[in-house]
């Protein structure tokens, strides 16, 4: 197996292939690809591509629907780097808050004066801010990210509003009993101090679900006076024209982003951060380790964890003689005819699993003797068949 890394994957990652695996900086020979922020929508995808695991939460940079017509199963980690943000979003709250940023510049221009004590003394007040404590905070997308945001702002004595009309069973377990759910984020834009972004972005064209630009001049209109925002998500989730518009008036005091653009980089009163939110050691190292055992368990095993556009399957190991997976169009009477293949030949099938996501589903099928071209080729012939793979 080769696979090739498309930015600096953390070694401690790396280092769980086995001598099986093989690095290839020809991109076209490889089996698998990890990714991290690169974009990977001009690419040409090689047939011999099996799977790309992005070692992060966001996978807008990879085409991911193009992939599961291609039968290249796409991988992210989640949570794996959430703590890594979260602790950048609580000092982008207080970098936001306080002029930090301001304070510590103005050190630098009067370091060599003499009796720079007394002169910090008698300069800082320029720097004075407000505390978050008690402040009203709102946290759209409770997912890995907003999740633990909301919960360390409850202990930092905030007020915290959340929104998240698809949160999972499990993230709603572990949100604290203290923050407020909203059923709109109208509400938190009326009532909320501080606005934190941790959706993905979404750019379908459907508005039910669609998160591009869901943060434009509409939404400023709803918004309290001097808010300030905080994106640590996508910087396509805020319109960067209303943003300015929204700067200059006061009806936004701050916008710190972890994604600064052409546009956001320039415009007063902007903390721009050059996407620091998951570059850390712990983050970098997780995402890395958790992207390569994903990779592993589909390519050695046929199973899928954390897939993004084809459904998570665990087959468990194989004990049987052979064992065939097949990623295809979620249609009726597929398995029908993916068990008569095997009939007519007279295999066995001593396990068979399917799930189904979407457009597209996943079969693995284990039997009771080796699997043979004829077998291969004639799975491959049906209708709706997107990729057949001998796992063993
Ligand atoms: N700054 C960084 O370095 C960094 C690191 C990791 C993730 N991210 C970004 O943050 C995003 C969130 O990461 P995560 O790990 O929490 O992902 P996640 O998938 O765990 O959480 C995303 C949450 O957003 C919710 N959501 C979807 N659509 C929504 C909508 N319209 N309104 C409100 N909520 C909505 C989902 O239900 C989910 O709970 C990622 O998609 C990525 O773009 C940035
Ligand atoms: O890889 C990174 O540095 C950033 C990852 C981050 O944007 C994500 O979506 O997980």
């Amino acid at each position: 197996m080769k696979y090739s890394c498309l930015n600096p994957i953390a070694p401690v990652g790396l280092n769980i292939f086995t001598d099986k695996y093989q690095k290839t900086d020809n991109v076209d020979e490889a089996d698998i690809i990890l990714v991290r922020s690169a974009s990977m929508h001009d690419m040409q995808f090689s047939d011999n591509l099996k799977a790309i695991a992005r070692a992060g939460a966001g996978v807008n940079n990879i085409p991911v629907d193009i992939c599961a017509e291609k039968g290249i199963v796409v991988f992210n980690t989640p949570g794996a780097n959430a703590n890594g943000v979260k602790e950048l979003v609580i000092a982008g709250l207080l970098l936001a808050s306080r002029d930090i940023i301001g304070g510590v510049n103005w050190v630098q221009t009067i370091k060599d004066q003499p009796g720079v004590a007394k002169l910090v003394e008698k300069g800082k007040s320029k720097f004075a801010g407000k505390e978050i404590q008690g402040k009203k905070l709102g946290v759209i997308g409770l997912g890995a990210i907003g999740v633990l945001v909301a919960n360390a702002a409850v202990h930092l004595g905030m007020t915290v509003y959340g929104y998240d009309p698809f949160i999972s069973v499990e993230r709603a377990w572990s949100l604290s009993r203290h923050v407020i759910p909203v059923n709109s984020r109208d509400e938190i834009y009326r009532e909320c101090d501080y606005i934190t972004l941790h959706a993905p972005l979404i750019d379908n064209g459907d508005p039910s679900s669609s998160t591009k630009g869901m943060i434009n001049k509409e939404a400023f209109d709803k918004m309290k006076d001097g808010v300030i925002i905080l994106n640590f998500a996508r910087d396509l989730l805020v319109n960067d024209d209303d943003m300015a518009e929204a700067l200059k008036s006061g009806k936004v005091a701050r916008y710190v982003t972890d994604f600064p653009n052409d546009k956001t980089a320039n415009m007063e009163g902007v903390i721009a951060i050059p996407h620091l939110g998951a570059s850390t050691e712990e983050s970098e190292d997780n995402c890395a380790m958790m992207a390569v055992k994903q990779l592993r368990e589909y390519i050695e095993k046929g199973n899928i964890i954390n897939s993004v556009n084809y459904p998570n399957c665990d087959a468990g190991e194989c004990a049987a003689l052979g064992r065939i997976t097949i990623l295809h169009r979620n249609i009726p009477k597929m398995l029908t005819q993916f068990t008569g293949v095997f009939s007519a030949l007279n295999v066995n099938i001593a396990n068979l699993v399917n799930k189904s996501k979407g457009d597209y589903a996943y079969t693995v099928i284990d039997v009771d003797s080796t699997i043979n071209g004829d077998v291969i080729s004639k799975l491959n012939s049906i209708e709706g068949v997107i990729k057949v793979r001998v796992v063993k």
